[in-house]
């Protein structure tokens, strides 16, 4: 059993039961928030990609799925674009670090039922960080064609940390983060909530 405070400054603060501090982590985006910046995208994309007949939409297993399943769902339904092809792609063993982890590996499911040949591709994640992750999105969708050409589409860029030249085309909001902090995107069908947190 834990209690939670929730402070004015934004950080939220657990005590346990004897009123030890356990852990603090400050919210950087509220479902509100998200809310908006998921619509902006929206329309960023559309502004770019006006109907969608060459343009798809891949996801990043495990937690690009979420935000490339909500970005299609508001395309679709508040802004009426007709049938877009979106897919998931799995990089797990495209990663240029994957024989180095002690735990084994376990892979998510690569769902891409369309070729990505002469298409317009939009890989959607929900943070950016070093880079290494649409580095291996890079070389894992080499194997469903040649894209006439790749954007990314992230909630969060952590500015500032990249190991590689990789840059989003559309971002939700920069964020300045030490290397040991985490960001964490929360979905309300997976973690109950939309919010984003720096824990
Ligand atoms: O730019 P990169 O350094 O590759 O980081 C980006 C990736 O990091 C996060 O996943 P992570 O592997 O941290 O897993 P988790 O958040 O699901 O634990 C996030 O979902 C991105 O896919």
């Amino acid at each position: 059993m834990r209690n939670e405070l929730v402070a004015s400054n934004n950080f939220i603060y657990f005590y346990t039961p004897n009123n030890h501090f356990i852990m603090s982590q400050k919210i950087l985006l509220t479902a509100k928030e998200v809310n908006i910046i998921l619509h902006r995208l929206a329309c960023q994309l559309i502004e770019k990609h006006l109907d969608f007949s060459e343009t798809v939409l891949i996801g990043l297993q495990p937690r690009g799925k979420f935000l490339a399943e909500r970005i299609k769902q508001i395309l679709e339904q508040e802004y009426k674009v007709a049938s877009i092809q979106l897919g998931f792609l799995d990089i797990t063993f495209f990663r240029d670090d994957f024989r180095r982890g002690e735990k084994p590996l376990e892979a998510n499911k690569t769902q891409i039922d369309f070729l990505v040949e002469n298409k317009k591709v939009v890989f959607i994640d929900d943070v950016l960080y070093t880079g290494r992750s649409i580095n291996a999105a890079l070389t894992a969708i080499q194997s469903f064609g040649r894209p006439s050409e790749v954007e990314l589409l992230t909630l969060i860029d952590r500015r500032f940390s990249r190991h590689l030249p990789i840059q989003p085309d559309y971002r939700g909001r920069q964020v300045d983060a030490i290397n040991n902090e985490k960001v964490k995107v929360c979905w309300i069908e997976n973690d109950g909530e939309d919010a984003v947190y720096l824990i």
